[in-house]
């Protein structure tokens, strides 16, 4: 493909992204507007199609979203690409899995889904929010890996201002948040499981860690800092260099993870952290949580324009283009291998 005709691709993408992320604003005004309540149905679906799948004049997409809207007042939305979202009636708590073969990498459109469904579950009151995965032995493999090789720039910078904007409303969510690590985390994958209150993971060959240096690029700022709050400084110093995967048992004994269970445990014991955890009053909970992460959340919130433009001067460097197309191909050849 010609690079004139990647870059057009690349721009209808990051509009279609930018018109699914407005879309969904009226949405949920509209969702409010209708009176609906949260928590209609038991473990009613709560997916929303975040993929616009064309461009349509603002009127017939409105009247799109009317429709759709309705449709969620009553029950539920259609099944969506990427995420298969569900919320228990009874307790107020949701279930994010993400599904987007074959290893739930973070894409601009993934990522942008996340930050909506955040928004939507946050705004419709949810308590308790539990973040998983549908891939057997994947929970994610972290930042989808073309999106910063040989990348247009406009998309490239759109993508990590969304990566931003996810981090943001996780680390500092009002929601109790858990993630049920039921496979390997690696670099950015890692950096979800870190945001949430409580991590359990799965028992077996699975790894976790933030190994970007084993890419030959750098983890920001604000992904060490979360490493930090997690492990403690010494620890976070020799992982970061070491670009360390750790095994489900090093993770535990580090505080990378508060347990380890057998895979078909994990849903259960997750069950039963949320269960304790919803015992606290949900506003002084919150507000401890605040104390700690606010500090960390403020750095970034002061300079994200700066990080952007680091992030990108870094990224599309010769050299570092180099290692991330050496390690796509890599990996590419160890998957053809198998
Ligand atoms: C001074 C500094 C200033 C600024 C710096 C700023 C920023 C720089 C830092 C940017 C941060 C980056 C964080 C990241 O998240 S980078 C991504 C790191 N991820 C990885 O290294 C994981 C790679 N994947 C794996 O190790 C394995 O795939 C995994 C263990 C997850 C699963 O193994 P499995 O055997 O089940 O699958 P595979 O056969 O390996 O893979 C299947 C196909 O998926 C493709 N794949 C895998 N991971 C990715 C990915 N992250 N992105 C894109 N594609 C991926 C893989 O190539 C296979 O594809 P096919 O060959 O089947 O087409």
């Amino acid at each position: 493909m010609s690079m004139a005709s990647k870059s057009m691709l690349n721009a209808q993408a990051l509009a279609r992204s930018r018109l699914s992320y407005r879309c969904y604003n009226h949405l949920s005004k509209i969702h409010v507007g209708l009176g609906s309540t949260p928590y209609s149905t038991k473990n009613s679906k709560v997916t929303a199609s975040h993929q616009a799948h064309s461009l349509l004049s603002p009127c017939k997409l409105l009247s799109q979203q009317k429709a759709t809207a309705r449709k969620f007042s009553q029950r539920s939305l259609g099944q969506d690409n990427l995420l298969d979202v569900s919320v228990d009636s009874s307790s107020g708590v949701a279930t994010l899995k993400m599904q987007k073969p074959p290893v739930n990498s973070f894409s601009l459109e993934f990522l942008t889904s996340l930050c909506i469904n955040l928004d939507k579950l946050h705004s419709d009151g949810c308590r308790g929010l539990v973040i998983g995965s549908s891939l057997p032995k994947i929970f994610s493999a972290g930042l989808e890996i073309t999106e910063m090789y040989q990348p247009d720039e406009a998309r490239l910078r759109e993508f990590w201002r969304t990566l931003q904007e996810f981090w943001i409303k996780l680390y500092g969510s009002q929601m109790i948040t858990i993630a049920a690590i039921t496979g390997h985390s690696p670099a950015g994958g890692c950096l979800v499981s870190m945001c949430c209150d409580h991590r359990v993971m799965a028992d077996g060959k699975l790894t976790i860690g933030l190994n970007e240096t084993l890419l030959g690029i750098v983890a920001p700022r604000w992904f060490s800092d979360t490493l930090i709050n997690t492990v403690g400084h010494r620890e976070a110093e020799r992982a970061l260099q070491l670009g360390k995967l750790y095994s489900p048992q090093e993770a535990v004994a580090v505080g990378l993870v508060d347990q380890v269970v057998p895979l078909e445990s994990v849903a259960a014991t997750v069950e039963s952290t949320m269960a304790q955890w919803l015992k606290i009053p949900s506003h002084a909970r919150h507000l401890s949580k605040l104390q700690l992460r606010q500090p960390t959340l403020d750095r970034l919130l002061h300079t994200r324009q700066e990080d952007i433009d680091n992030f990108v001067s870094f990224i599309t460097k010769e050299s570092i283009q180099k290692s991330l197309g050496m390690y796509l191909a890599a990996l590419k050849q160890r998957s053809k291998a198998k």
